[in-house]
């Protein structure tokens, strides 16, 4: 597939077909995928080779090396160039027209044989491509005896579509290339004991693999013996190196420092977080942002129309106002020479692949072109505090007993029904019981109360365990209690109370600690002019006071699930873009609701990445601002390519019409719009 017309021409054939259900084109990646019924396979491949062209299987396995286009032999453009140079200059010298016209028919013949039969087989299918188009001229040239020139565009449109061709070829390795490899063989060691090599995609779940200094890490795994630091930029887009100890992940694709480890795998080669970002980045190519659909919409409809225009221009003026026929016929072959949208239609997923790619280098996993494209309209970023503002691992600081009933170990208590949760303020509390050695009681009954906290029975009694909606609800706050929360909560901390139904017993704080870089995340995005807005289901007072620490301008507490989603849906009923990232379940249905939905730390978790709009790979906050700018920037370059492939265009129109513009210059300023509009897209690499 060359030419974004080709793909019309595949749509229009296939789409008819009863077997096919579904057709995914990625034309930068030469990739078409067709969703269709089984066995209807060898009838899709014929359909396509009936189109001219030759469908190749991608193998489902392994890194399939995209295979080399076959290089096509550069002396026919040289001997064509040659023969209507020579062509040209014979008609300027004079010799007789049979001569001209013999020299320029070879230079045709040479370079544009493959044209012709392109442009045959889309003429039979109804389609205007470039090569019908590109056919219909020069044979319209050769019939008004426009030789010298004829040959000549012939000519300059076969290099065109080579260097095309080419200047894609690299688009795409460029943007290959960005996607480090992992390593293909891994260094596993055997029942025996040996350390032996080994083709990554032989080894299974559970092996243990040894890693050098200095090494590239094959596959996902957790480290369980040695240390190291490991440079996991290919993956987060930090090339801060991190350090990994036992219990730590190791991802595919990153680079093992100075150290030394072993670790076992937990995912193979093919389902590593490295392939997933592949397949994620690969299918977001796939999906068509919005002004990519725009565009094409505009060339189905601006292809024909100028084809009809350039029927009228041959024929009114000298039909109506005995014009001279064949200048008009020549204008109108012009007309035909800049029919073709190739360079306006290119130029969109050039711009969004580069986008996506340079965004997967920074660790920023975009899954769809729409997210790069409209996150420059980003107006609103909610925010979840647990795990995204703060650390999500607080630490138990305060320890208050209310009354001491005979015979009963409030805090025990207390921290055996936290054992049960996972919930980070739970986890704070069993992790304190633990480092001091209290024992843990049986408890039945257990249940968690979303937003609240949890219960659970021990020795017969029904325990609640909760923040101080929960308690309040239970009837067994009073004003002495909201005093002592209100003090904690002041602090920023997060206070939950045990009671028995009937009593409070023990009161318990916990403090998360502030990431560092959400201070300056927070600051780039309102340097941006978004608004920031923190969701918690922790109380209203806590809330503000992490708000105010890391300069949030809002805060918004005690919000169930329903709430989040209700705030998220407040914003964009006022027409706002908004943006929110979390971590937690009970945020699941905010993310979803929400414009574009970023998930932190995605690195390790595949619901994150699946789930999320935008998958920030590590924890860093700063990635969402980052994310917003390159958004910017792609959206400026879209324009700019544009404008240009359309005011190139509207250029060549006005010149034709008042007689300047010549075919020759019409093909060689497509071809340069072609070319300016591919490398203004790859510039958004290096970003
Ligand atoms: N399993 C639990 N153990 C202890 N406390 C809990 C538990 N579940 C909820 N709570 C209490 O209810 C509050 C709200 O919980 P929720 O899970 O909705 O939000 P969060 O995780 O604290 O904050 P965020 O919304 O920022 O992630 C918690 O701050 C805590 O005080
Ligand atoms: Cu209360």
């Amino acid at each position: 597939m060359d030419c974004p017309t080709e793909e019309a021409m595949i749509r229009k054939k296939l789409g008819a077909m009863s077997e096919v259900q579904e057709l995914e084109f990625s034309l930068m990646q030469r990739m078409l995928t067709v969703t269709h019924r089984t066995g209807a396979l060898s009838a899709v491949q014929t359909a396509i080779r009936e189109l001219g062209m030759d469908a190749e299987l991608v193998e489902p396995e392994g890194n399939e090396e995209p295979h080399e286009e076959a290089t096509k032999p550069w002396w026919p453009y040289t001997a064509g160039g040659l023969a209507a140079l020579i062509a040209e200059i014979m008609q300027w010298s004079g010799l007789p027209e049979w001569m001209v016209a013999l020299v320029a028919l070879l230079a045709v013949a040479l370079c544009g044989l493959d044209t012709y039969r392109k442009g045959w087989i889309a003429l039979r299918h109804g389609n205007l491509n470039i090569n019908a188009l590109m056919s219909i001229a020069v044979t319209g040239a050769l019939l008004i005896r426009q030789w010298p020139e004829a040959a000549m565009v012939m000519v300059l449109f076969a290099i065109a579509e080579l260097i095309e061709a080419k200047s894609l070829v690299r688009a795409r390795n460029a943007i290959r290339g960005l996607v480090q490899l992992a390593p293909d063989h891994a260094t596993v060691r055997q029942p025996d004991g040996s350390w032996v090599d080994r083709p990554a995609a032989s080894v299974r779940i559970g092996d243990v693999v040894r890693i050098k200094p200095g090494q590239s890490i094959a596959l996902d795994g957790t480290v369980t013996s040695g240390r190291s630091t490991i440079n996991q930029a290919a993956i987060t887009g930090e090339s801060m190196p991190v350090e990994k100890g036992p219990g730590d992940p190791v991802f595919a694709g990153t680079l093992n420092q100075a150290g030394s480890f072993e670790y076992a795998v937990t995912a193979d080669a093919g389902h590593s977080t490295l392939a997933r970002i592949i397949e994620a980045v690969e299918s977001a190519q796939g999906a068509r942002a919005p002004t990519q659909r725009f565009v094409d919409q505009f060339a189905r409809i601006y292809t024909p129309v100028v084809f009809l225009g350039a029927v009228a221009v041959a024929l009114i003026p000298p039909l109506l106002f005995a014009a001279n026929w064949l200048d008009w016929i020549y204008k109108a072959l012009v007309l035909l020479v800049i029919a073709c949208p190739c360079a306006l239609v290119i130029s969109t997923p050039v711009t969004i692949v580069s986008g996506l790619a340079a965004a997967a280098r920074q660790g920023i996993l975009i899954k769809g072109g729409v997210y790069l494209e409209q996150g420059h309209r980003l107006a609103v970023l909610a925010l979840d505090k647990t795990g995204t503002i703060t650390h999500g691992k607080p630490a138990l600081t305060d320890t208050v007993w209310f009354s001491a009933a005979e015979g009963i170990d409030s805090l025990s208590i207390a921290t055996s029904l936290a054992a049960r949760s996972d919930h980070p303020v739970s986890y704070a509390i069993a992790q304190a019981g633990r480092e001091s050695g209290i024992g843990l009681l049986e408890v039945t009954g257990f249940a968690a109360l979303p937003g609240r906290g949890v219960k659970g029975t021990i020795g017969g009694i029904d325990y609640l365990l909760g923040n101080h909606r929960l308690i309040h609800e239970t009837g067994v706050c009073s004003p002495a209690i909201e005093a002592q929360l209100a003090e904690l909560e002041a602090q920023g901390k997060t206070a939950i109370v045990l009671t028995d139904g009937k009593e409070p017993l023990i009161l318990l704080a916990v403090a998360d600690t502030i990431r560092d870089s959400s201070r300056v995340a927070i600051r780039a995005l309102h340097e941006l002019g978004i608004e920031t807005v923190m969701l918690t289901g922790d109380n209203s007072r806590t809330a503000a006071a992490i708000a105010q620490q890391v300069g949030i301008d809002k805060a918004m507490g005690d919000q169930l699930p329903e709430d989040k989603l209700q705030a998220i849906e407040r914003y964009i009923c006022d027409g706002r873009y908004v943006g929110m990232v979390g971590d937690g379940i009970n945020d699941a249905p905010a993310l979803a609701r929400a414009d574009i939905g970023f998930a932190m730390g995605a690195a390790g978790s595949d619901t994150a990445i699946e789930t999320a709009d935008v998958a920030l790979m590590d924890d860093d906050l700063n990635k969402i601002a980052r994310f917003v700018r390159l958004s910017r920037k792609t959206r400026a370059v879209l324009i700019q390519n544009i404008t240009l492939a359309l005011g190139i265009k509207a250029i060549f129109l006005a010149l034709t019409l008042t007689g300047y513009g010549t075919m020759w210059m019409a093909v060689f300023a497509d071809m340069g719009a072609s070319l300016i509009v591919v490398g203004n897209g790859l510039r958004l690499v290096r970003q």
